[in-house]
């Protein structure tokens, strides 16, 4: 029976050592929708994504993509798409040639690998320095050239790390833009990013992870309203308050300390 859900985890856990990087996280992202994934600096989000996309042995848990268990690594590979912090490009190569490189581990047929790098290259600007070497490129060419080969096979799922980082605003509306037409293509997106404003508007659901817990999760209108007295306040506001509160007896730990 297929699942109605794109990303499913129960108690997905990381440990480095002693340090738990993520703890017990329960996922349950529903197909065609776009969850935007939050937290602090060091919160486990890029670790659950590196987990999420079979690149991270959990030290404990279970998830599924697409309905397949992680375990089974060429199946999910074959329906994910990520962008890395770093996207993985190889310098001595032209921008295209990276493209049709990965265009060719994906299996994609010529013709229309060549029609959607094309089609992809333009969209992101990035025609005119398509037969430059990528050791010439810019952080932010380089992040287009990495946001294209995440989504190249046209992936089920597609998970993004920053997706807009170095992007100029142009660039970074074209994201948003392609991020929106993949979701209707029912392209389920896996969004972290600190830049509240574009979970605001692109996410379906919003998850907070604080610590390696999810400490807050709903449609982002949802989290807006105040439970009291129904006035809407921003995200970040949101985001800064359940981030605190649960930092609260830590803080207090270290002023009896002191
Ligand atoms: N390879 C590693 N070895 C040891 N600890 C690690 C390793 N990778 C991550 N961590 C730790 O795990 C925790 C979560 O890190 P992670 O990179 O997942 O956070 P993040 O939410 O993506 O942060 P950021 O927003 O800064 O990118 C941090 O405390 C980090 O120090």
């Amino acid at each position: 029976m297929s699942s109605p859900f794109a990303i499913e985890s129960t108690d997905l856990s990381k440990r480095y050592g002693s340090e738990v990087a993520v703890e017990r996280l329960d996922l349950a992202v529903r197909q065609g929708s776009v969850y935007g994934f939050l937290g602090p600096n060091g919160a486990g989000k890029t670790t659950t994504i590196r987990m999420l996309a079979t690149l991270l042995r959990p030290s404990g848990g279970e998830a599924a993509i697409d309905g397949v268990p992680i375990t089974d690594r060429d199946t999910v590979r074959e329906r994910i798409g990520y962008l890395p912090e770093t996207p993985p490009l190889y310098p001595e190569l032209t921008g295209r040639e990276q493209l049709q490189y990965v265009a060719g581990l994906r299996d994609l047929p010529d013709d229309e690998a060549t029609r959607r790098i094309d089609d992809l290259l333009a969209r992101f600007d990035l025609d005119e320095d398509a037969d430059k070497r990528v050791s010439t490129y810019s952080k932010g060419m380089k992040q287009k050239a990495g946001i294209i080969q995440a989504i190249l096979h046209r992936p089920r799922v597609v998970f993004l790390d920053e997706p807009t980082s170095g992007l100029d605003p142009r660039a970074a509306r074209t994201v948003r833009e392609v991020i929106s037409d993949l979701a209707a293509e029912e392209t389920t997106v896996f969004l972290s990013t600190h830049i509240l404003p574009v979970v605001d508007e692109l996410a379906d659901t919003v998850g907070v992870l604080f610590n390696g817990d999810l400490v807050a999760e709903g449609p982002p209108q949802k989290l807006k309203q105040r439970a009291e007295t129904g006035d809407e306040r921003s995200l970040e506001d949101v985001f800064l308050e359940v981030t605190q509160e649960a930092d609260l007896p830590e803080q207090a730990a270290h002023t009896e300390s002191r």
